[in-house]
């Protein structure tokens, strides 16, 4: 419900526009429209830029002219067309989803930012943020990965949070794009859980271009964290004249008829659900591109979701709930849909019964889509590493060194037995 006297409206920027992040456009443009009191009407949507040729069996080919064979900018096509024929074929978009390719130009003035860029891309993207978003705009991570530096792991909607000096929750379920795309149900798990901030003021006058955000970002050490008040602190309240952004108000921005939202508190939850279980639908492919069948695929499932809860609550103590693994859409049910039909378990399968490396068959098929759990299976290695804790995850550990090709998949099995005293 929108607070009395509220008369702005809040703009929605959403920060990528891959296979992912072009469904997410679609589905907060179509919410958007659904709810004028709370949202303006455009979405943006950056895009980073490129040349695409219109591809022959896309409907927007046409032969008779004379552009037909000749690349054109992405943001050109997707606004002429209404469809991001490279990175979501076949779907047509809201006409209110705008493509930007100036991601500066596309944050401006929005109050809610929704990241669905691959993990690799976050910190370069953060930086050409600083200094260019309101400085109480809120942020939810739509990206399936962590960040590992020298001190530490942190989850990417920390990672935004602390580089932009902003809250960011996060967005993470059983979710393969392209069936969302075509409005198929599903489920996702959304956790936003602001600190509380001192009450409300309106918007400053003259106050729309922010402060540039501090340049460093504070490294979380997981021995030494940054406590939840000295966060807080430097979070800017939302002005009072913005309807408030209250669950009941982020679930109108996400839910759909065929995309049910659930809300929960728990971001580290929900972010680690998203990354690890691109490691284990590695695993899953390996295993199935040796023709090993279904019981094989269910035993590497089972021991990645039971590694999946040890590494939270090892790394991330109370703030991590365990039912957020069992119960939300963003822990097994990710964990299946992922080892079912995710490209993760697709390129890791083919690369196996191929006899060919993960890495040409990611090149080669994914026209330019990028895996996330081959990066994330090194980061959670050199982290176990530095805490001197690989062996306690076999299963992350026997990916990575088939990643390293120091183990072969054939040898899961006795890596990830039991091992007795
Ligand atoms: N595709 C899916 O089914 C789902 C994906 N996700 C997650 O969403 C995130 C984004 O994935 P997708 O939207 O699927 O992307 P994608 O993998 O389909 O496409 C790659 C994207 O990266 C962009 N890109 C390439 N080079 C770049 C650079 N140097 N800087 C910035 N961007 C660059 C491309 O333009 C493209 O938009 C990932 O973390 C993924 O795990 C989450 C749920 C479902
Ligand atoms: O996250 C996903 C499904 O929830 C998609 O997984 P992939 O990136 O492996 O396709």
């Amino acid at each position: 419900m929108a607070t009395l006297g509220a008369q702005k409206k809040h703009k929605v920027t959403i920060v990528g526009s891959g296979n992912w992040g072009t469904t997410m456009s679609k589905l907060v443009a179509e919410n958007v429209n659904e709810n004028p009191e709370l949202f303006e009407q455009e979405v943006q949507m950056w895009v980073y830029e490129e040349d695409v040729t219109i591809p022959k069996e896309s409907r927007h080919y046409d032969p008779g002219s004379a552009s037909a064979s000749k690349p054109q900018k992405l943001t050109q096509i997707i606004n002429t067309f209404h469809e991001n024929v490279k990175y979501l074929p076949g779907i047509t978009l809201p006409k209110n989803v705008i493509a930007n390719p100036d991601v500066g130009a596309a944050v401006k003035d929005s109050t809610i930012l929704v990241f669905v860029l691959p993990h690799q891309f976050i910190a370069k993207v953060c930086d050409q943020l600083k200094g260019k978003i309101v400085p109480y705009a809120r942020a939810i991570s739509c990206t399936k990965g962590v960040d590992v530096g020298e001190k530490g792991i942190r989850l990417i909607s920390e990672y935004i949070g602390m580089s932009l000096n902003i809250y960011c929750g996060a967005l993470s379920g059983a979710n393969i794009a392209s069936e969302i795309a075509q409005e198929k149900y599903s489920e996702t798990t959304v956790a936003y859980d602001p600190p509380p901030m001192d009450s409300r003021a309106p918007t400053p006058k003259g106050s729309r271009q922010p402060s540039p955000a501090s340049s460093q970002v504070d490294l979380i050490d997981t021995d030494k964290a940054v406590t939840s008040g000295q966060r807080a602190a430097r979070l800017k309240a939302l002005p009072i004249d913005y309807p408030p952004l209250s669950h009941q108000n982020i679930k109108k921005l996400f839910h759909r008829p065929y995309f049910h939202v659930s809300l929960v508190s728990d971001v580290a939850g929900v972010s680690l659900g998203g990354a690890l279980k691109n490691i284990i639908a590695l695993a899953a492919g390996f295993v199935d591109g040796l023709g090993w069948g279904d019981n094989a695929k269910a035993a590497v499932m089972r021991v990645g979701t039971l590694e999946m809860v040890k590494f939270g609550k090892a790394f991330f103590g109370d703030s991590v709930n365990t039912s957020t693994f069992t119960e939300q859409s963003c822990g097994v049910a990710d964990v299946i849909t992922s080892c079912s039909g995710g490209r993760n378990f697709k390129c890791a399968k083919k690369a196996v019964a191929l006899g060919v490396d993960i890495n040409e068959i990611e090149r080669k098929d994914l026209n330019g889509q990028k895996l996330q759990g081959t990066l994330t299976a090194y980061e959670v290695n050199s982290f176990l590493k530095t805490k001197g804790m690989e062996g306690e995850f076999p299963l992350f550990t026997a990916v990575y060194n088939i990643l390293e090709k120091k183990v072969r998949p054939e040898q899961i099995p006795e890596l990830i037995e039991p091992k007795d005293d």
